[in-house]
């Protein structure tokens, strides 16, 4: 199967900034991608990279074509959003479909107006008076009406409560994602995504820490609770990560032999934000919300 997305070695530098120091990385057709990483992590610089947007250095294909020289071809079948502040504030919805329509061969407008007719927007309203949920919902509208196979979304529930996030994921999975489609999604919510994920990516000071299919993580990792006399036993075996439960102390491994570690005591998987915290190597982010 061609990859959706290969890239090797790929750099980028502002300056004397290197955002993204050598990136390899592969996505499949019909995988749900999470991009995971710290604020200037290099996520932004990445997707970028991608679209086409920036220049770098390295090998880049998308969809089989360099994004440097097709950047137009493309964007027929790569969708993209980035920030819900892009739409004008003075734009009614209904002059929002008008404009998508007008200009992409592959809008479906029923579709775009089946999707706001589940929720509050009017197409009268102007984009400045919608809510920041509500501005998403018309973005997602917007963008779940192309027949693209790559949807690119940069923190698309930034400042969103939980039950727009929860609705947007939902509606994602359910009315965009149908198995030929391919999406690649940084978030800092990294708890709410990670059900609807097939692959975890985390990047760090501009490289690739971990890349990894979601089914795989149970057998890479494994987290112990560990009672105190045990715990320079369970030191001994180099973990990644350890802090303090109730008095006990929790060790998260990798790769480890999992008869070895039962032994130490009681052992299960960690969730994608403790394994994130213990591969940045700074518990700097609390479960949940990645943040620094
Ligand atoms: N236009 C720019 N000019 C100079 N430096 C930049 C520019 N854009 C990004 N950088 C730098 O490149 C590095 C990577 O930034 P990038 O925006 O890709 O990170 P990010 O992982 O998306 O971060 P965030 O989660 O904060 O959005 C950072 O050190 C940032 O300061």
């Amino acid at each position: 199967m061609n990859a959706v997305i290969k890239a090797n070695g790929l750099k980028k530098r502002y300056g004397r900034t290197e955002a993204l120091s050598g990136v390899d990385l592969e996505v499949q057709p019909g995988s749900i991608v999470g991009l995971i990483g710290p604020n200037g992590a290099g996520k932004t610089s990445a997707l970028k990279a991608i679209l086409g947007l920036t220049r770098f250095e390295g090998e880049l294909e998308v969809m089989g074509q360099d994004p440097r020289r097709a950047r137009q071809e493309l964007m027929k079948d790569v969708c993209f959003i980035a920030d819900v502040a892009v739409l004008p504030r003075w734009l009614k919805v209904r002059q929002a479909l008008d404009f998508v329509e007008g200009i992409h061969p592959r809008f479906d407008r029923q579709r775009a107006e089946d999707f706001l007719d589940r929720t509050e927007i009017r197409r009268d309203r102007k984009v400045g008076q919608l809510s920041k949920g509500m501005i998403t919902q018309l973005h997602l509208a917007l963008i779940m009406a192309i027949d693209a196979k790559l949807l690119v979304l940069d923190e698309p529930t930034l400042g969103l409560d939980i039950l727009y996030r929860k609705s947007f994921y939902e509606n994602l999975l359910n009315d965009y994602f149908d198995g030929d489609r391919t999406i690649l999604v940084t978030t800092h919510q990294v708890e709410e995504i990670e059900k609807i994920l097939t692959h975890v990516m985390f990047i760090k000071a501009g490289k690739i820490v971990l890349n990894e299919e979601m089914e795989s993580l149970p057998q890479r990792f494994s987290e112990v609770l560990v009672k105190p006399e045990r715990a320079d036993e369970a030191r001994a075996m180099h973990p990644l990560h350890e802090r303090e439960l109730l008095g006990r102390h929790l060790f998260l491994f990798e790769n480890e032999d999992h008869e070895k570690l039962s032994a130490l005591g009681e052992i299960h998987s960690p969730g994608i934000a403790d394994i994130f915290v213990a591969k940045m190597g700074q518990g700097r982010a609390t479960a949940g919300e990645v943040q620094s």
